[in-house]
């Protein structure tokens, strides 16, 4: 690649969907989608009615008071691998790295609401309702765009919020609040990071960030949703408080035979004389219900439930879990 490549990849931008007047101005949306999921895997909604930003900053407040609770009581929610709910620190290992991502994180399901994987009512009286409620608001808007690529690979509008049902008991679909330590004064090592490269093995991510919270860098370049291999060339994604940033994940790549690309995305440790203070992201991640087949219209891969899907995906992802 010539140098004027690099730069060109280590500037790309992301392209910054509008969603506001959604219902009248459908086609344009959907092709600027349909170009981004294409092209970039990446790409960040803004002007959404909802979730507003007045409720994304109300479920970044409750997260901070989440995280501020003492580990002992955070603990009485454990992080279960076979359900993929629960709360975890510093002890997600990626293949890509060997080392623990430096982060907390805490997992909830919408249809388990009020069992022993959400944390008990007591200790932040509001948490469970202003979770489901930002749940149901971040659900509605995904389905609009899930119903763009369900249109795109030839299915019915529906095909995929049918799919993604989350009020069934076969549902999988997940948020994730994500608080990373303070760190100021630790210079890690180089294979340490805030979230170690992967992809995401949902069909779609949104991610919400904070302003001035940044870190966040993708890697273009993506040809099948079972390559591993990442290039070296990432692009930082700047932190918001408002936008959603979306991303195709590896469920949706297989379900569409490698068309919508889900990329390789990290989140970086910084080093001494950076912001190093707490970083907060939420991530809601759309996955199909378990006893969805995944099969894509070019029946590129063999069929496989969305249950097994995921099974593997969290067997690979976790495998090396440290307790
Ligand atoms: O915190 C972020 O910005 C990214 C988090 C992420 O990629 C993930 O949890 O899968
Ligand atoms: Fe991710």
């Amino acid at each position: 690649m010539t140098v004027n490549a690099e730069i060109a990849m280590k500037d790309r931008k992301i392209p910054k969907i509008s969603m506001h007047g959604f219902a009248e101005r459908k086609d344009q949306i959907a092709k600027e989608i349909i170009h981004a999921a294409e092209n970039s895997g990446f790409f960040i909604l803004e002007n959404q009615e909802s979730p507003s930003v007045a409720e994304i900053e109300e479920m970044f407040a409750l997260s901070e008071r989440f995280f501020d609770l003492p580990e002992a009581t955070k603990a009485r929610t454990p992080f279960a691998k076979t359900e993929n709910t629960g709360w975890e620190t510093c002890s997600q290992i990626r293949p890509s790295t060997g080392s623990p991502d430096q982060k907390e994180s805490i997992q909830l399901q919408y249809h388990r609401r009020g069992d022993r994987t959400w944390p008990e009512d007591p200790l932040i009286p509001e948490f469970q309702q202003t979770v489901a409620e930002f749940m149901e608001k971040t659900h509605s808007l995904s389905m609009n765009i899930l119903s763009v690529f369900a249109l795109a690979l030839g299915f019915p509008e529906d095909f995929f919020v049918k799919s993604h049902d989350v009020n069934k008991s076969e549902a999988q679909s997940t948020i994730r609040l994500l608080h990373y330590h303070d760190i100021t004064g630790t210079q890690f090592p180089s294979s340490y990071w805030r979230a170690g490269a992967h992809t995401d093995y949902d069909c779609l991510t949104m991610l919400f960030q904070k302003t001035g919270e940044d870190g966040l860098e993708i890697c273009p370049g993506r040809e099948a949703h079972t390559s591993f291999g990442t290039g070296d060339l990432w692009t930082p994604v700047k932190a918001r408080t408002g936008e959603v940033v979306c991303n195709i994940g590896d469920m949706l790549m297989a379900w569409s035979d490698d068309r919508f690309k889900s990329l390789y995305h990290r989140v970086r440790c910084p080093g001494i004389g950076e912001k190093q203070s707490s970083r907060y992201s939420i991530a809601y991640f759309n996955q199909a219900n378990k006893d969805v087949e995944i099969k894509g219209p070019l029946g590129k891969y063999p069929a496989m439930t969305a249950h097994k899907y995921i099974l593997d995906a969290t067997k690979r992802n976790y495998g090396e879990l440290r307790r």
